[in-house]
């Protein structure tokens, strides 16, 4: 489990980022952490990893204060940041170099995670396009079989059928000890993968649900005509039409639109937390 209690955070000489930030994150999900640019996603996920510290309050990774790094802390942790670098080595010697700080790293799910994304084995890792460093570390990430997976932007730069591919590995490698998270402005990405939605803005929790109560309570159209407005949450221009979240009064669970949810919310984050409260 994740817990971030009453945390207060400002980078040097800035106005503060978080203020009094509480959020509880369970394994066995997986949370998909939205808001727009300097929101303060990536300085989050920071704190869980034990990269950025509290100025006050805590965060606790799986019992452990994420400050105080402790190893065994840490070798159940892997970060996928959104921007790295891949040593001039191939993927053999990264292996063998660095499989040895997880003690549950297994050679066998990397040998398969690197077949499915038809990664070339002999040639550098410094080499590789962004798209297939991306796909390596993920097939790293999974393999390390760390209890959090904190994946920051893991669709860029991947092509079409390697979006598919990551969407159908992460569903299956999350089992009910893991927690991973994924940080993106790719919504649509994480269409069916997700089971929570966290959307951060200027370093609050303005929203925190789950994806079957979302499904659950509103419903997205994507013509509003003929639609009572003291139904409508949130509108929108789509395509000529008015496209929008309405309340869901019939029960009837419908399929979650990221976008609109995402819009929605970043629009009037009150009225639909309201109707949630309800
Ligand atoms: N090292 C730093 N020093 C000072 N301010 C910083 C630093 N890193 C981030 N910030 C500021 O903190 C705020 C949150 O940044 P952060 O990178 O966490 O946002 P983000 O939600 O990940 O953004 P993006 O979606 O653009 O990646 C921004 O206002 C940013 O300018």
């Amino acid at each position: 489990m994740i817990a971030l209690k009453d945390v207060q955070f400002r980078y040097k000489k800035q106005r503060p980022l978080f203020e009094n930030l509480n959020l509880t994150l369970q394994p066995g999900f997986i949370y998909g952490l939205l808001g727009k640019n300097g929101a303060g996603k990536s300085s989050l996920l920071k704190h869980m990893a034990g990269l950025l510290y509290p100025n006050s309050g805590e965060c606790r990774v799986f019992g452990y204060n994420a400050q105080d790094r402790d190893p065994n802390m840490l070798q159940d942790i892997y970060v996928i940041p959104e921007e790295f670098e891949l040593p001039g080595i191939n993927i053999s010697s990264y292996v063998s170099n660095n499989a040895v700080f997880y003690t549950r790293f297994d050679y066998a799910q990397m040998d398969a995670y690197l077949t499915e994304f038809e990664l070339p084995r002999t040639v550098k890792l410094s080499n590789l396009s962004y798209g297939q460093k991306k796909k390596f570390l993920i097939a790293f990430g999974l393999s390390t079989n760390a209890r959090l997976l904190i994946l920051d932007e893991p669709t860029n730069g991947l092509d079409i059928p390697s979006k598919s591919q990551f969407r159908k590995i992460m569903a299956s490698a999350l089992d009910e000890e893991k927690l991973i998270i994924i940080s993106t402005h790719q919504v649509r990405d994480l269409e069916n993968l997700i089971d929570n939605i966290v959307v951060l803005e200027q370093g609050s929790i303005i929203f925190n649900q789950n994806v079957a109560a979302i499904s659950e309570r509103v419903t997205f159209e994507y013509n509003l005509n003929g639609v009572p407005d003291d139904e409508v949450l949130y509108s929108e221009e789509l395509h000529g039409r008015r496209a929008g979240i309405v309340k869901n009064l019939s029960g009837m669970e419908t399929r979650v639109d990221l976008e609109l949810l995402f819009n929605g919310i970043v629009k009037d984050a009150a009225t639909i937390n309201r109707h949630f409260a309800n």
